[in-house]
């Protein structure tokens, strides 16, 4: 693509240089600069574009764009107000304008994005929309998957990503918009039609600060994203009102909004609802009119989720029974209360619950489902937010018979330290701290125990548990690593629950 068009969509203050190159692809990491290409100098967390500036020439750069003031050789230096806005845009442009003329659905909130992308695609296949779905797990359409290092890409690869998924044949999109994406403009060139709300609960305040800075995060999605656009007339939000922000979204939203609750009042509530161990079974009252849906997801939290995507189905009009039929039919999200098979009576389930308010909801569901003790193991990643590592830690033990504290992620911190950490939540409870081996045949009162290794921990839970028992190996999920340092070693909490049930005495 020629710059002078690129330059069209991202609105420069100053350029500086030739305008006629023929500009072969964006760069945002001077190590993978290829000849022709265009280098986005960004300000990081940990350090600044603008130092490989030369390298990204030296590579074959022929022009910079950055925010501040850069002076390089040989390149055409292009100055935007905003770096990373400028990236997004250009990006939308260079791969063809991927979101344009295409039913477009982002969804952001601390717990249950990655569950309603996969509700909401499934709604989309039963209306006719083959879509792709970009989130934690993946970014696919159909069965053709991509690896997801982020849960939303950067801008350049998300863009990229979209060609590519075009080209297999997506006909909508379906993605999950986190606050890091939207606090760092990496969305900013999508076009989207619904935006959905799902929660707002603590976590990563390691980033965002405090609880203030992560809600106007999200907020510009509704605020500033969502603005009215002729070229997406149905543009909608969808927001859960039964959350403490949600009002706060409805105000800031500058679309029509389609609101959600199960106990306040909303545009969707529900009528009737049944939750059984083997799903859920309501009727929603909609503006579409009623909707009976039975469901195999568990628990109350996966009602928030069904009705969060029923609501993305009417914002974009799609006819009640293509509703229906998606959620009824919808694909099984891998590592969310997935189910480890046995025949020893034990439920072992897992699941990515890695917040406090995730894993009390988690907890709540086994607790309404008890068929007799609940043993939990959990820990919570390094250079991460720490601030919700005793809140976790008090969570699992008030509501678990035996919590199992371990690793998960522990990243560039000693794996102890953090455990440490959630001990503080734990220790005002009380309760008694067993050594591991005083469980290794069993356990009698309620109590708690720390095992670093996570294979320890996840072997001495099922070892500990007994015919009826549940067993919640949470934080994981789908994840199929354990990162000591900055190595991944393969990890899979649901091969280790099968081995450590195989081996069980
Ligand atoms: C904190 C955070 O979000 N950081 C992201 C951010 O990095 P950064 O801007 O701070 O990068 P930096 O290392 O300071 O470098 C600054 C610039 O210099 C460039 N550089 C650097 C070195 C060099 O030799 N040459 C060069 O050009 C870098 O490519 C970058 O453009 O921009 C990078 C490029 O997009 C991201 O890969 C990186 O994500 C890191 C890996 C990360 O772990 N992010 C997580 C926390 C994240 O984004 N999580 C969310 C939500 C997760 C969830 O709850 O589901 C997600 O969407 O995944
Ligand atoms: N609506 C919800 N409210 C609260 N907790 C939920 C909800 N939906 C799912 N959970 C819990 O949160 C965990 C993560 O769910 P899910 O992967 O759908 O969320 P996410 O928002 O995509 O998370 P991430 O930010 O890590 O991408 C689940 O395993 C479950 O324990
Ligand atoms: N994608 C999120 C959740 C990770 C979940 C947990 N396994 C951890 O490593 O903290 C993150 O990177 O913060
Ligand atoms: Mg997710």
């Amino acid at each position: 693509m020629q710059l002078s068009e690129l330059l069209s969509c991202l609105d420069p203050v100053d350029v500086r240089g030739e305008r006629q190159l023929e500009i072969e692809g964006l760069y945002y990491d001077s190590r993978m600069v290829k000849p022709g290409g265009l280098f986005f100098a960004l300000k990081g967390e940990k350090s600044d574009g603008l130092a490989f500036v030369e390298a990204a020439v030296g590579k074959g750069a022929v022009a910079v764009v950055a925010d501040r003031p850069c002076a390089v050789a040989g390149a055409t230096v292009i100055t935007v107000a905003d770096g990373r806005r400028a990236m997004s845009l250009a990006a939308d442009c260079f791969y063809g304008r991927p979101t344009a003329g295409i039913p477009v659905v982002g969804i952001t909130g601390t717990n249950g994005k990655t569950t309603t992308t996969y509700l909401v695609e499934g709604i989309l296949a039963c209306a006719g929309i083959p879509a792709a779905v970009l989130g934690t797990i993946s970014y696919r359409f159909g069965d053709e998957a991509f690896p997801a290092p982020n849960t939303t890409p950067e801008s350049v690869d998300l863009q990229q990503t979209l060609r590519a998924l075009a080209d297999l044949g997506a006909k909508g999109v379906v993605m999950e918009v986190s606050s890091h994406s939207l606090e760092q403009r990496r969305v900013d060139g999508c076009r989207y039609d619904v935006a959905v709300f799902t929660n707002l609960t603590r976590d990563h305040l390691d980033y965002h600060g405090d609880m203030e800075n992560y809600f106007q995060s999200k907020l510009r999605f509704f605020s500033e994203l969502l603005a009215p656009d002729q070229a997406k007339p149905r543009r909608r939000a969808v927001v859960n009102l039964d959350d403490p922000y949600g009002s706060r979204f409805v105000a800031g939203c500058t679309v029509p909004v389609l609101t959600y609750a199960i106990d306040g009042n909303a545009d969707i509530t529900v009528g009737t609802v049944d939750f059984t161990v083997d799903g859920i079974r309501c009727t929603l009252k909609t503006p579409a009119g009623e909707i009976s849906l039975k469901s195999d997801l568990l628990g109350r939290f996966n009602l928030y989720n069904i009705m969060a995507a029923v609501g993305a189905g009417i914002a974009l009009e799609l006819p009640v029974e293509a509703i229906r039929c998606g959620i009824e039919g919808h694909k099984k999200v891998p590592g969310r209360v997935e189910r480890v098979d046995n025949d020893r009576d034990i439920t072992v389930l897992v699941d990515y619950a890695h917040t406090g308010d995730a894993l009390e909801n988690v907890l709540n569901m086994v607790t309404e489902l008890k068929t007799g003790r609940i043993i939990t193991v959990f820990g919570c990643g390094g250079d991460r937010d720490r601030g919700k590592r005793p809140v976790m830690g008090a969570i699992a033990a008030r509501m678990s018979d035996l919590a199992v504290v371990t690793s998960d992620n522990p990243r560039t911190e000693e794996p102890h330290a953090i455990i440490e950490d959630i001990r503080r939540g734990i220790e005002p409870l009380g309760l008694k701290e067993y050594a591991p081996e005083e469980i290794a045949d069993g356990f009698e009162g309620k109590g708690w125990v720390a095992i670093d290794d996570r294979r320890a921990a996840i072997r001495a839970a099922i070892q500990a548990a007994r015919s009826g028992d549940i067993v919640v190996l949470a934080g994981k999920g789908h994840e199929d690593y354990q990162i000591l340092g900055t190595v991944k070693h393969h990890f899979d909490d649901r091969e280790e629950a099968a081995a450590a049930l195989a081996a069980k005495r």
